[in-house]
């Protein structure tokens, strides 16, 4: 097999130590690549290369139009490539081929949103209290970005970085998770057939304790953009506060999904369980926790088990697979003890629970949806992220107490609300304290609004006007057209 290599300075290479790695897919641990496994001294090359092309200037001073027009590029060649991107993306992560493509349709609108508002970033003339002067605001790159991605979703949440840190004239160093590197080594083939010069957009493939550790620690990134896990992204912004880089944090969360009695009651359900199964609920915004008024819900979680036992599990490659294994044989051993946890707690596990006995299923990491009843918000399982197609069930009897029970949580990042009344909804979710509250509709995002945590589920905004601002500095010009003696300290 050939081995796969990184991008730095415009060349592609092989790690320094001469180290590699397998890639596996996660249906059937059959090998599917090797690639080059990079480590700090690779990190530092790429920083290196990143440095000289940000200080060197060209593509910071590179008009924006011609920066949107490369940017369009990209999105163009995406386009081109989708099937053979997306097919790729589901061989690594072991998602339907139907939901990496249209990951692949997300991620070529992420590329054109940015190309389109990217030279539409020119700043402002403010008015100005000195007279004759005139004072002016710009936006201007941060520099070197250190780029940082999950495994679940390994090509969009790249896209969300690398679109606007290329479209406002950064350079960068992009890490993916060394689980899930492939479509990311394909979108850096794109990035340079697109004509982005040397250094500006650099790639290098490794562990997050080595080359991640060096993007956060290292002087020269000025700014650190990560996708990940809680206890990662804490060390990650440690790390950064080593020269005060920016940084910008997208991390866990334990979705509260309310669905109130008045809901309709059949779209409620159909949409509790797109809330967590796409993906095998390796979604950080996943509604793993449903909320369901008390006077519906024993009916409720009755037609969710049945149709949940219906989840069609299997290859991603076939066309009737609904829901696809877990990443990794780690991670299946940590949603396993997770399942036990809940038990030993006293959740009454209605449905699932454990790997599925399909004989065809038996060399990948399945785990059959699991439904939890009788969850109180003292419960590990209720407190804590899964990651796994596992939906955890609690009851209330009044607004208030819904609303007490969503926000009980150290995570902010999603929510969803199910009711027919419209002023109820509104009064509720002006007062959950998430990133993203949804109406009557459950996991939907596009390039246009921004995407973040509150509380521990992260700092910063991606997608949308703020995730174009997370890779400016803004800087004030005042101007003196008329500069004169002020005599301040005597003449
Ligand atoms: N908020 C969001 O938009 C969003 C999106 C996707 C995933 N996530 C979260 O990501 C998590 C799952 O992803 P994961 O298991 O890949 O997370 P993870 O934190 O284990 O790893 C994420 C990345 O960080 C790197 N890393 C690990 N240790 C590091 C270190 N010490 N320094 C620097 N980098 C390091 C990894 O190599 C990987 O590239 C979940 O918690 C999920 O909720 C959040
Ligand atoms: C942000 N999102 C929903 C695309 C992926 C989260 O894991």
């Amino acid at each position: 097999m050939t081995i796969k290599k990184m991008f730095i300075d415009g060349k592609w290479v092989h790690a320094s130590s001469g180290q590699i790695r397998t890639i596996i897919n996660p249906f059937n641990q059959e090998e599917i690549a090797t690639v080059t496994e990079g480590d700090q001294s690779d990190a530092k090359a790429a920083i290196i290369a990143a440095r000289k092309a940000f200080d060197q200037g060209d593509w910071s001073s590179t008009p924006a139009t011609e920066r949107s027009s490369i940017v369009h590029k990209i999105a163009d060649l995406i386009e081109r490539d989708q099937q053979k991107l997306a097919e790729l993306e589901s061989l690594d992560t072991g998602k339907t081929v139907e939901e990496s493509r249209e990951d692949m349709v997300d991620i070529a609108g992420v590329f054109r949103y940015y190309a389109e508002i990217g030279d539409k970033n020119g700043g402002e003339i403010i008015s100005s209290p000195i007279p004759n002067s005139v004072s002016k605001v710009v936006h201007e790159p941060v520099g070197v970005c250190g780029q940082i991605t999950p495994w679940n979703y390994p090509l969009l949440q790249a896209s969300w970085k690398l679109a606007p840190a290329l479209v406002t004239g950064n350079t960068l160093v992009m890490k993916p998770s060394e689980i899930t590197p492939l479509t990311t080594i394909k979108m850096f083939e794109l990035i340079e057939e697109a004509g982005v010069p040397a250094g500006v957009a650099n790639l290098v493939l490794g562990a997050g304790h080595t080359v991640g550790a060096e993007l956060s620690t290292n002087v020269d990134v000025d700014l650190i953009s990560f996708t990940g896990g809680i206890e990662t992204g804490k060390k990650i912004m440690q790390a950064a506060s080593v020269n005060v880089k920016k940084l910008a944090l997208e991390l866990g969360g334990k979705n509260p999904n309310i669905v109130f009695a008045d809901a309709d009651f059949n779209t409620a359900v159909d949409q509790a369980m797109n809330a967590v199964f796409f993906h095998a609920g390796q979604i950080c915004s996943a509604g793993t926790r449903l909320i369901v008024e008390e006077s519906i819900h024993d009916e409720f979680v009755e037609a969710l088990v049945e149709r949940v036992n219906n989840i069609k599990l299997g290859n991603g490659f076939d066309k009737d697979t609904q829901m696809g294994p877990l990443i990794s044989a780690e991670h299946l051993a940590k949603v396993e003890k997770y399942v036990e946890t809940g038990k030993q707690e006293g959740a009454k596990l209605l449905t699932g629970g454990r790997r599925p006995k399909d004989p065809a299923l038996q060399n990948g990491f399945f785990y059959l949806p699991t439904i939890f009843t009788n969850c109180t918000t003292d419960m590990h399982i209720i407190q804590y992220e899964a990651f796994a197609p596992i939906i955890t069930v609690e009851k209330f009897q009044t607004e208030q107490e819904a609303i007490n029970l969503a926000n009980n949580s150290t995570y902010g990042l999603a929510g969803g609300v199910w009711t027919n009344d419209i002023v109820k909804a509104e009064r509720c979710v002006a007062k959950m304290r998430m990133g993203t509250v949804w109406i009557n509709e459950y996991n939907v995002y596009f390039p246009h609004a921004p995407w973040g945590g509150y509380k521990q589920s992260g700092i910063g905004r991606e997608l949308g006007k703020l995730g174009l601002e997370e890779y400016t500095e803004t800087k004030h010009i005042l101007h003196n057209l008329k500069p004169e003696p002020i005599n301040w300290f005597g003449d």
